[in-house]
């Protein structure tokens, strides 16, 4: 038995076979030709049952996946035996080439041709990647790229995964996600809360378990047991007896009737209709930059107006909240950031680009009064990486130029939350993005794996911030003049919600309720458990377990405090 401690990012206590993520497969010598004794004959049919024998294996996995998993896995069996894939390398090979190395040069070609044609056939590059890999490695004997195929539910353990990989990850075989990278924040975080799946990150040495151990995994602790024990296998299997988590009833509420609306995070008007589905009383965060991501010049007015109206159109007469193009950092959007700046987090992303690519905001801001005129939700519009006062008067006098109304601002820098009454004097609300707000609090990037231990919303730092947040809009509601007479000024105070990775953690849910936050945004799979676990506590525990966690002098001792005195987190799992 040995035990790897990780950082738990999605809850849950499996036990299974360990699988593990194949190396990526390596690029062929560039002069490989293949042997005398050989002909050109007798090496295509090699390479053609290669790329059979890849077909045929995506086709079986493809059958017993379910949901994206199948369709994508379809699309890529397809592909491995496209003529026009066959023909380029079957070229090379006429020329002496290695057929590792002739499918390796048709896949770049085919893949840039299709890169060229733009749109639909430019999103096929991937696949055409895909089964190069494959192929080359079905050549030399070595294992297929990508996420094992199993014919029995298993536990994958990878170093990180890309975010190409989440596309094939069929969440009836893999019960359980461990890295040995990764933070709280990492694609694999995200992708394991979005499924649902126990995951644990930043667990060193866990890619080196050998293919078939058994493993247990404790995705709320981060613990990672190699061949468990008697204690382990009971913790599962009582994990797996939990009662069921509640259907989200559409009421995000204390058990005394507090209100806190329960809204979704989403990219697109695909996930704005699953979001409905859910349950989501609204939407607390549009990433707008997530509907154009890739595209290297700036989207036109029409193409605006289509994805935002797509989000809109899934809430009618609920509450929206757009954010404007968070560029830079992490996503880089070529037509608004520098990709040469020495510390992209800390230069010109979110708002900031409005003075470095003018007009651009006021186009969107433009696009955004237009599909929301034609549809009936409630549209709310923010900016992200907002840190001055200034900065969020110059917001608000755009938005009222394009005609919105509800002018708000993203608190995720430390200045701008020392600064609330300040900032929130300036515009109608503000939404925490926990996930920068404790980037910068903590001085920790919050894609370094290395690092997740200081990159945590319990950080008892990151709390003081969100608490003054809410005091210091607080104090921007009373100051708003007593002459617009009560029910304006009611209907004027400055709502403060949560739209990072925070509002998702249920017992942080809790904390940042009792703290005051008025709404929280998360990804719709969150919405149950922070529903469940919401309603099982009054408004008055959720104050005692808020000042608690802001007394605690550490992260951990925070979480530990709080998960201590919420009984409901071990009856549903969490
Ligand atoms: C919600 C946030 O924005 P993003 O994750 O898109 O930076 C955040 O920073 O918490
Ligand atoms: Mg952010």
């Amino acid at each position: 038995m040995r035990t790897i401690k990780g950082i738990g990012v999605s809850a849950g206590r499996v036990l299974g076979p360990s699988r593990r993520m194949p190396p990526p497969v390596p690029e062929p010598d560039a002069d490989a030709k293949f042997s005398a004794d050989s002909t050109v004959d007798g090496e295509k049919a090699r390479l053609k049952d290669a790329a059979e024998t890849v077909r045929a294996d995506l086709k079986h996995r493809a059958e017993t996946a379910s949901g994206d998993a199948r369709a994508v896995l379809d699309a890529t069996a397809m592909m491995a035996t496209d003529p026009m894939l066959l023909k380029a390398a079957g070229k090379h090979i006429n020329a002496g080439m290695a057929p590792d190395r002739a499918i390796w040069e048709a896949g770049m070609e085919v893949a840039a041709m299709l890169q060229s044609l733009g749109g639909y056939m430019a999103e096929r590059t991937q696949d055409v990647l895909d089964v190069r890999a494959r192929i080359v490695a079905e050549l030399n004997g070595l294992p297929a790229p990508g996420i094992p195929a199993s014919d029995v539910p298993f536990i994958l353990t990878a170093v990180e995964l890309a975010p190409a990989d989440t596309a094939t990850l069929d969440p009836a075989k893999v019960i359980g996600l461990v890295t040995s990278e990764g933070g709280p924040q990492s694609h694999t975080a995200i992708l394991a809360r979005s499924l649902g799946l126990p995951a644990v990150v930043g667990a060193p040495g866990a890619n080196d378990v050998g293919d078939g151990a058994e493993l247990y995994l404790d995705g709320a602790s981060g613990t990672v047991v190699v061949e468990p024990g008697v204690a382990e296998r009971e913790a599962a299997q009582k994990y797996a007896s939990r009662s069921a988590l509640p259907v989200f009833n559409g009421t995000g509420s204390t058990s005394d009737g507090h209100r806190v609306p329960l809204l979704a995070n989403v990219g697109s008007g695909k996930d704005a209709r699953a979001a409905a589905e859910a349950g989501a009383e609204g939407i607390g965060l549009l990433r707008t930059e997530f509907c154009f991501l890739g595209r290297d010049s700036e989207p036109s007015l029409e193409e605006q107006v289509a994805a935002y109206g797509a989000v809109f159109e899934a809430f009618p007469g609920r509450k929206v909240v757009i954010r404007t193009l968070d560029a830079g950092a992490d996503k880089p959007l070529p037509f608004l950031t520098d990709a040469s700046e020495p510390n992209p987090a800390l230069g010109v992303r979110g708002f900031r680009t409005d003075r470095t690519s003018p007009g651009v905001l006021a186009r969107q801001l433009e696009a955004i009064a237009v599909a929301s005129g034609a549809h009936e939700a409630d549209v709310w519009v923010m900016a992200p990486m907002v840190s001055t006062a200034e900065e969020a008067a110059d917001f608000a006098v755009l938005c009222t130029a394009a005609g919105l109304g509800m002018p708000g601002v993203m608190i995720e820098v430390p200045a701008a939350a020392i600064m609330a009454e300040a900032v929130l004097s300036r515009v109608r609300f503000a939404s925490l993005g926990t996930n920068d707000l404790t980037q910068y609090t903590m001085a920790a990037d919050r894609q370094l794996g290395s690092l997740a231990t200081l990159n945590d919303p319990w950080q008892p730092a990151v709390l003081q911030l969100i608490s003054a947040t809410v005091a210091g809009a607080a104090r921007a509601t009373a100051a708003l003049p007593a002459e617009t007479g009560s029910a304006t000024a009611a209907a004027q105070s400055k709502t403060v919600g949560v739209c990072g990775e925070a509002a998702a953690d249920p017992a942080l849910a809790v904390v940042l309720t009792g703290i005051g936050v008025n709404t929280l945004s998360m990804t719709p799979r969150a919405l149950s458990s922070v529903g469940a676990v919401l309603a099982s506590v009054s408004l008055e525990q959720a104050q005692e377990l808020a000042a608690r966690a802001l007394a605690a002098h550490t992260a951990a001792e925070a979480r530990t405090i709080v998960r201590s005195r919420l009984p409901i987190l071990e009856q549903l799992g969490l």
